[in-house]
């Protein structure tokens, strides 16, 4: 248990919060089907991205881990070999899905499996397509729950896939798969969600069409390119200091070198429609990513608004800590078209709204998202993560502006996304 109450104390100064969890993942994997040497900089070194590593090198991938960065000597996307051992994906849906879709393009016999909570995550959404690509894919309950088992096939089956969820995971799932095949692929999406791996498979040369909602895999299909990637900052930790900014009064904090890639920025947009003081500035470009610095300030004037739709996948990892937000806002926040929330490492609609309501807050739960009344002075009390890092984030930020501590049984969890939460925090907490 953790106990945290930062009340009257303000953040300010700037930080580069660590690499983005998305990026840090897909580096390793297409580095790993490269042929080629790939570079990976500024490597997000979190309990998610080091058991993708760990899994590579469990199948045979040649990684040599230099602390600074991170080398790949890829041999091709036929090199892997069969695991000795069980692949333990941690927390890590990601990982469990992405690695899926390589697999069943892999001749060999796998078993996927994770901790507690990822075992309750449902694998049906990526292991129907793929097994009507040809895979072999066995789980629990039906082949639904991780441990998975992967017989894979050196050929695969195209496929035209509808995808009835804005998934990054099953779109990046099924193009990953359909690296190893010659027949059309491509997978048609309801919104668009982050489109990481479409511009990173361009960038090892891969051939990527994107029509609208689909994206298409074109001939060429081999990775065969030297590169260097260098990952930006995952504007979903940065989230954490930019709303803790706009909710404790006398803040401003700059966080830096931020990805601000338009399939990851629904907040910034959430930020504009309730007011919140803000800027973007300084935007570059980094290994096929635009990134910018980005200030907040103290918004004691924000309103609630209504959050749904295709915004919802732009935004979908910042849910919890848009809530907190919310609760500062003067009027109802609405949030909808996010039942996905149910099947994260908690159910997030769930877990949400009972710690809001747990600190004093003002929420109720929706089949699909959750509504917030503001603006309520929040009091503090009992927190319960549910072994959810976003969660725990969300309420330790909480505590700046509750009027008693708040306690939360386990911010252990914290270190699958960010393993230096705290000591950021430490740094831009100031009297
Ligand atoms: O592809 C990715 O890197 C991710 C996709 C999202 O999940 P879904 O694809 O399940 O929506 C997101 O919630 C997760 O944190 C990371
Ligand atoms: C949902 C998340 O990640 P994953 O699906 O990779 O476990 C997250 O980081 O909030």
């Amino acid at each position: 248990m953790a106990v945290f109450h930062f009340r009257g104390k303000k953040l300010s100064g700037k930080l580069r919060t660590p690499s983005d969890k998305s990026i840090s993942h897909r580096a390793v994997m297409l580095g790993s089907l490269n042929r080629g040497k790939t570079v990976v900089r500024e490597f997000l070194r979190s309990e998610d991205c080091l058991n993708t590593l760990k899994a590579f090198v469990e199948l045979g991938a040649e990684i040599d881990d230099r602390e600074d960065e991170i080398v790949i000597n890829g041999k091709g996307k036929q090199s892997l070999k069969e695991p000795f051992n069980v692949l333990d994906l941690g927390n890590s849906g990601t990982s469990i899905r992405l690695i899926s879709g390589i697999l069943s393009g892999q001749p060999f016999y796998s078993v996927l499996t994770g901790d507690q909570y990822l075992r309750k995550r449902p694998m049906d959404r990526i292991a129907v397509p793929l097994r009507t690509m040809g895979a072999q894919i066995f789980g629990r309950e039906g082949g639904k729950y991780p441990p998975l088992t992967i017989i894979g096939k050196r050929k695969l089956k195209g496929i035209d896939y509808k995808s009835p969820k804005a998934s990054a995971q099953v779109k990046s799932a099924v193009l990953l798969a359909g690296l190893f095949t010659d027949e059309p692929v491509s997978v048609t999406e309801p919104a668009k969600s982050r489109d990481h791996t479409e511009r990173m498979l361009r960038a090892f040369g891969v051939d990527v069409e994107v029509d609208g909602l689909t994206v298409r895999l074109g001939k060429n299909r081999e990775l065969e390119r030297d590169i260097e990637i260098t990952v930006p900052a995952d504007i979903s930790s940065a989230a954490f200091f930019m709303v803790g900014a706009a909710v404790t009064p006398n803040s401003e904090v700059v966080l830096r070198e931020v990805i601000i890639n338009p399939t990851r920025t629904g907040i910034l947009k959430v930020f504009e429609r309730m007011g919140v003081d803000y800027e973007v500035f300084n935007v570059k470009s980094s290994s096929g990513e635009e990134i910018a610095d980005i200030r907040v300030r103290y918004s004691p004037n924000i309103k609630g608004i209504e959050i749904g739709g295709s915004d919802i996948p732009t935004l979908i990892d910042e849910i919890p800590i848009i809530s907190l937000l919310a609760t500062q806002a003067e009027g109802e926040t609405v949030i909808r078209d996010a039942e996905e929330l149910r099947v994260k490492e908690s159910d997030r609609i769930k877990t949400t709204v009972e710690n809001l309501r747990n600190i004093g807050g003002d929420a109720e739960e929706l089949p699909d998202g959750l509504i917030v009344r503001g603006k309520t002075k929040l009091k503090g009390g009992k927190v319960f993560s549910h072994g959810d890092h976003r969660i725990a984030m969300t309420f330790t930020v909480a505590s700046l502006i509750t009027e008693n501590p708040v306690e939360i049984d386990d911010v252990e969890c914290i270190s699958t996304s960010y393993p230096g939460f705290f000591d950021d925090l430490k740094k831009v907490l100031n009297e």
